[in-house]
C-alpha cells in the first residue's frame, strides 16, 4: 500500500522480481539476503520468524485474557490468586463515619448545624403561619361571645379553650384595633418564612455542593495518585461508574432526597406539637403510631440499602462491558461476535432494571403500610376531635384536622421514604469514600523528599542492584536478582522472549511498581529515595502503546509550552513526521481525537518521539517503540535517536533484533534474569549464545556491522 491505494501485489517472489516498493522494503530489512539461489532459504528462514513471532504473541494474549477475565493464575507457591478483584460491598445501614465524613466535606458540623437551624426555623414559621388564623378566628369567636354577654347578662359563658370565665373590658370589644395586630403579626410571619426559606436554601444549595465538589476532588486526586496495582485490578468500568453515576447521586439524588427528607421531617414533628398544644388528647394514637411506623421502617431501610448497593455493582459492571465493548467493537466486528456481546449487555441491563424495580417495589411495599398508619391514626384524632368538640373552638379543630390529614396524605410515607432514600444514597459518598480512604497511593505524602536534584543526571549512569520485583505480594518475581551497569552515554539493546520482563526492568526504573529488594542508582542516586516528580523528570520514555491526548499537535509534544515553535518543527523532522504534520489543516494546532484515533499507530509513536526529542531527558527508555513503523522509517528513526541522543544512556528494548544490533551492548533477559549482557560482537562471536540462538530463530544472519542503522 502506497498513499492510500495499492502500489503492488502478487506474490513474494513476483514483486520481488518487480524490484519495486516490496523490494525495496525487504531489502532494508534483509539487506544480506537479496542473491537468487538463498530465495528459498529465506522464504523457510521467514517461516520460522513468523511463527516465533506468534507463538509467543498468542501466549501472550491468553494471559492478558485471563488476567482481564479475572481468572486465577498461579504464584509462585503454586496457590492461586485473581488478579482482578470483586467489587467489595458494605452490608445495613450506612455508617456514622459516613454521614461525619459527608459533614467534614461540606464545611464542617458548625455550617451543618447553622444551615440546619435555619430550615428547622423556616419550617416552625411555616406550622405558625397555618396556626395563625386558628387562633385569630377563635378570638374572633370570643368576640361574637362576648358581644352575647352584653346582650344577655343573664348567660355566663366560659372560655372554650381555658375554661375561664369571660370578662367584659372595653378593650375586648375594640375588633379593630384587634384586627391590626392579626393582620400585621400575619404579615410579619409570612415575610419570616420568606425570608428564612430563601436564606436555608442558600445555605443549603452552598453546603451540598461544596460536599459534592470535594468529595470529587478527592476522589479524582486519589485515583490519579493511586499505584499501579489498583489500576491493574480494576476494571475501567468500575472506575468511570463512580465518577458517573455515584458521583451523580451525590451531586443530585442526595441533595434533594436529603431536602425532602428534612422538610417533612419538620413540617412532621412541628406540625405534631402544635396539634398537641391545642389538642392533648392527640398525642396518644401518636405515640403508638410512630413506633408501628419505625417498625416498618427498620425492616425497609435494611434491605433497601443493599437492594442499592447491589444496583451500584450490578451498574460498574454494565458500564465496564459497555467501555470493554466500544474499545474493543473493530475486533468484535471482526471475529462476528456482536451477537454475544449484545446478549451479555441485555443480560446485565435486565439485572440492573430488576434492581431498580426491586427499588421501585420497595418503596411502594413501605408507602402502602405507612399511608394505611397514618390513615389509621388520621381516623382515630379525628374521633377524638368529635368527642371534645364541646371543649374546642371550630378554627382549632380545623387546624388539628388540617395538620393530621396533612400527615395521613402522604407526609408521613414521604417522609419515611425520604429518610431511607436519603441514606441509600448515602451509600454512594461510602462508595466515594471507599476509594478515598483506602486506595493505596503511589508515592506516600511522607515519602515526598525534598531532594537537591539541581544539575541530576549529569552523566546518565543506570545501575541495577540486586533488583528483585513482583507486579503484586501474591504474584511470582517478574524480575530476579538483576545486576547490571549502564554506562553513561551507552545504547543498549534489550532483547528477549515474550514475558522474560523487558519492559519490567522499565517499570521498576520509573517506579510504576515498586521494586521488592534491591535498588536502582543513577549517577550514585537511589532512585528509592527520590520523590516520583524529580525521578519522572529526569527520565524519558517511548513506551510500546504510543499515548496522545485529546487535543493539539502542539499541545501532545509540548504539553508545559516551554519551548518555542521553530523547536518543536526541529523534533517533529528529526522524527520524519513533520510533513504529515505540515499537511494538516491547523499544523501545530491541528487537533488530536481520544488516543491519537486521527492519527495510525506509527504516526503517533513518532508524534511521541518528537515530544521524548524536545525533554532532552540523560536516560532515555525506547519500549518497542518503533514496532508499527516500517522498516524504511524505522531504520531512519534509529539513526536519528542515536544522533539526538548521543550524550544519553539509552535503553531500547526490541523485538527486531537487528534494530539493536549496532548498540554498544546488548542485554537478553530470560524469565526474569540477565541472560547475556555483552558488546554484540562478544555475543555473536559465541555462536552458543542466547542472542546467537534468537539471530537463527529469526532468520537473521545480520551481522553488527551489516546491521540496519
Ligand atoms: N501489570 C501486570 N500485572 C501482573 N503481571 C504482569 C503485569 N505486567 C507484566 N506482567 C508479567 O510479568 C512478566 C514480564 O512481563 P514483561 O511485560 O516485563 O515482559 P516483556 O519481556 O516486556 O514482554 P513483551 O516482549 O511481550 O513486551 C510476564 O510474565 C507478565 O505476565
Amino acid at each position: 500500500m502506497k498513499d492510500g491505494q495499492i502500489s503492488e501485489s502478487g506474490t513474494h517472489d513476483e514483486l520481488l522480481g518487480l524490484s519495486g516498493e516490496y523490494a525495496r522494503l525487504i531489502q532494508t530489512y534483509h539487506p544480506e539476503e537479496e542473491e537468487e539461489e538463498e530465495e528459498e532459504k529465506e522464504r523457510e528462514e521467514s517461516r520460522k520468524d513468523e511463527l516465533s513471532q506468534t507463538q509467543p504473541s498468542q501466549e501472550n494474549d491468553e494471559k492478558k485474557d485471563e488476567k482481564k477475565a479475572g481468572s486465577p493464575v498461579k504464584d509462585g507457591k503454586g496457590t492461586s490468586a485473581e488478579l482482578i478483584k470483586e467489587e467489595s460491598m458494605e452490608s445495613g445501614m450506612v455508617s456514622m463515619a459516613t454521614y461525619s465524613s459527608y459533614v467534614h466535606y461540606a464545611g464542617g458540623w458548625c455550617k451543618v448545624i447553622g444551615t440546619g437551624l435555619f430550615i428547622v426555623l423556616s419550617n416552625a414559621f411555616l406550622v405558625a403561619t397555618n396556626a395563625w388564623p386558628a387562633i385569630w378566628l377563635r378570638a374572633a369567636d370570643m368576640q361574637n361571645v362576648e358581644y352575647q354577654v352584653i346582650t344577655n347578662t343573664n348567660d355566663t359563658y366560659t372560655d372554650y379553650y381555658t375554661g375561664a370565665p369571660y370578662e367584659e373590658t372595653d378593650e375586648s370589644l375594640d375588633l379593630d384595633e384587634r384586627l391590626d395586630f392579626y393582620v400585621g403579626f400575619y404579615v410579619a410571619l409570612f415575610l419570616a418564612v420568606l425570608v428564612m426559606f430563601v436564606l436555608s436554601s442558600k445555605f443549603y444549595v452552598i453546603l451540598v455542593l461544596r460536599a459534592a465538589s470535594n468529595l470529587h476532588n478527592a476522589l479524582f486526586t486519589r485515583v490519579i495518585e493511586s499505584s499501579m496495582i489498583f489500576f491493574d485490578t480494576t476494571p475501567l468500568g468500575r472506575i468511570l461508574n463512580r465518577f458517573s453515576k455515584d458521583m451523580d447521586e451525590v451531586d443530585l439524588d442526595l441533595p434533594n432526597c436529603l431536602l425532602r427528607m428534612i422538610y417533612c421531617l419538620c413540617f412532621c414533628v412541628i406540625g405534631e406539637l402544635g396539634a398537641c398544644v391545642f389538642l392533648p388528647w392527640n398525642i396518644l394514637p401518636f405515640l403508638l403510631f410512630m413506633p408501628a411506623c419505625l417498625f416498618i421502617l427498620r425492616f425497609f431501610r435494611c434491605g433497601f440499602c443493599d437492594i442499592k448497593r447491589l444496583n451500584n455493582i450490578c451498574r460498574s459492571r454494565l458500564v465496564s462491558h459497555l467501555s470493554a465493548t466500544m474499545q474493543g467493537h473493530a475486533t468484535i466486528k471482526a471475529f462476528c461476535k456482536s451477537n454475544y456481546f449484545i446478549r451479555r449487555y441485555e443480560a446485565l441491563l435486565d439485572s440492573d432494571t430488576q434492581l431498580l424495580q426491586t427499588v421501585q417495589m420497595a418503596i411502594r411495599w413501605a408507602a402502602v403500610r405507612l399511608d394505611s398508619l397514618a390513615a389509621l391514626n388520621a381516623g382515630v384524632v379525628t374521633v377524638i376531635i368529635i368527642l371534645w368538640r364541646n371543649h374546642m373552638s371550630n378554627s382549632i379543630m380545623g387546624f388539628v384536622l388540617y395538620i393530621v390529614s396533612s400527615l395521613c396524605i402522604g407526609t408521613i410515607q414521604t417522609t419515611f421514604i425520604a429518610l431511607t432514600e436519603t441514606e441509600s444514597s448515602f451509600i454512594a459518598v461510602e462508595r466515594l469514600l471507599e476509594y478515598i480512604q483506602t486506595l493505596p497511593p503511589e508515592e506516600a505524602k511522607t515519602e515526598k523528599k525534598s531532594q537537591d536534584v539541581t544539575g541530576w543526571p549529569s552523566e546518565g549512569r543506570v545501575q541495577f542492584k540486586g533488583v528483585k520485583m513482583r507486579y503484586q505480594p501474591h504474584l511470582p518475581l517478574v524480575l530476579k536478582d538483576i545486576n547490571l551497569v549502564f554506562e553513561p552515554r551507552e545504547k543498549v539493546g534489550i532483547v528477549g522472549r515474550t514475558g522474560s520482563g523487558k519492559s519490567s526492568l522499565g517499570i521498576a526504573l520509573f517506579r510504576l511498581t515498586q521494586i521488592c529488594e534491591g535498588s536502582i542508582l543513577i549517577d550514585g542516586m537511589d532512585i528509592g529515595k527520590l520523590s516520583l516528580q524529580d525521578l519522572r523528570n529526569s527520565l524519558s520514555i517511548i513506551p510500546q502503546d504510543p499515548v496522545l491526548f485529546i487535543g493539539t499537535i502542539r499541545y501532545n509534544i509540548d504539553p508545559f509550552n516551554e519551548h518555542p515553535d521553530h523547536e518543536l518543527w526541529e523534533a517533529l523532522e528529526k522524527t520524519h513526521i513533520k510533513q504529515t504534520i505540515t499537511n494538516l489543516d491547523g499544523k501545530l494546532g491541528a487537533p488530536v481525537l481520544e488516543n491519537g484515533e486521527n492519527f495510525s499507530v506509527g504516526e503517533r509513536q513518532l508524534i511521541c518521539m518528537a515530544r521524548a526529542l524536545l525533554r532532552k531527558s540523560k536516560v532515555l527508555l525506547l519500549d518497542e517503540a518503533t514496532a508499527a513503523i516500517d522498516t524504511h522509517t524505522d531504520s531512519l528513526i534509529q539513526q536519528t535517536i542515536r544522533d539526538a541522543f548521543q550524550d544519553c544512556t539509552m535503553l531500547i528494548i526490541a523485538h527486531r533484533l537487528n534494530t539493536v544490533l549496532d548498540c554498544d551492548k546488548i542485554l537478553v533477559m530470560d524469565q526474569g534474569q540477565v541472560g547475556e549482557f555483552d558488546s554484540p560482537s562478544n555475543l555473536l562471536a559465541n555462536p552458543n549464545s542466547k542472542l546467537s540462538a534468537m539471530l537463527e530463530a529469526a532468520g537473521d544472519k545480520t551481522t553488527p556491522g551489516q546491521s540496519s542503522p
